[in-house]
């Protein structure tokens, strides 16, 4: 990849479920280093779409590339580089949040310290606790610790907030911060817009599998018609509500 071409980059990227569009022709460019915050209400596509990124689907039209490669051509080049939080991942019953880590360390073969990356995310008193214990907070700040193993080029995070409690959640927007600063691209979808605002340098917002906004948050703001001072949920409801009133689904 040259090292101007987009990290992500989709044109006309399409997925289709017998009568649901999923993802509607969809066209995205997320450049080196930013943090991009992916919204949409639930359904709108966002989890599909990262599926079509890390080839865990096919799509039904349209391309794909991160660093410049085809998901579908070269997976394992773009799994090396990448750091997924899924939006939903099993963990092993009977086996501590350090093995856990361990396992993706010798998968990705990297010999990064387990305890540190636990301690970073919060998890220092549980390091040999049985994952299959864990609350839901601790489960998504486990599978955390794991995407940030090899200090991957791009971050694909799935819902980081999910569970999380307030420390959770300025821990997580300290780690985006860290990783951003340290050179990664960070790719995450959300709901919960006052923590996008304070992360993201560009958000997209996804409603029915279509991508209707795409900027900075003051662009956002500008589309939507908002005031200057208008938080984000304010904007995000104002550019799916339009639609939603038209005789989209709404939840
Ligand atoms: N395997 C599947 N088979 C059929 N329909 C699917 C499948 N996966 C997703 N869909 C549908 O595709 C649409 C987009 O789903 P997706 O999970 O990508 O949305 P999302 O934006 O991630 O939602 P949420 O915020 O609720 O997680 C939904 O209408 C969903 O029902």
């Amino acid at each position: 990849m040259s090292s101007d071409a987009p990290v992500i980059e989709t044109n006309g990227l399409t997925k289709q479920y017998g009568d649901v569009r999923a993802v509607d022709s969809l066209d995205l460019a997320i450049e080196a280093g930013d943090v991009y915050g992916f919204l949409g209400p639930n359904g709108a596509g966002k989890s599909t779409t990262i599926g079509l990124l890390l080839d865990y689907l096919r799509p039904t039209a349209g391309t794909v590339r991160v660093f410049g490669t085809d998901p579908q051509r070269d997976p394992v080049e773009i799994h090396n580089r990448t750091g997924v939080l899924p939006d939903r991942f099993g963990l092993y019953e009977g086996r501590s949040a350090r093995q856990h880590v361990s396992f993706v360390t010798e998968t990705k073969r990297v010999d990064d310290d387990p305890e540190a990356l636990l301690d970073r995310v919060g998890l220092a008193d549980a390091i040999d606790d049985d994952a299959g214990e864990f609350s839901k907070g601790m489960e998504q700040r486990l599978a955390l610790a794991m995407a940030l193993v090899g200090d991957p080029d791009l971050l694909v995070l799935d819902e980081p907030f999910t569970g999380l409690d307030p420390h959770g959640v300025r821990r997580v927007r300290e780690i985006v911060h860290e990783e951003n600063e340290r050179g990664a691209t960070v790719f995450f979808s959300s709901h919960v817009l006052g923590q996008v605002e304070l992360v993201c340098d560009r958000v997209g917002v996804l409603h029915q599998g279509r991508l209707v906004a795409d900027g900075t948050v003051d662009e956002l703001r500008a589309a939507a018609g908002t005031d200057d001072d208008a938080v984000i949920e304010d904007v995000f409801v104002e550019l799916t509500d339009a639609r939603i009133d038209a005789g989209g689904e709404s939840q």
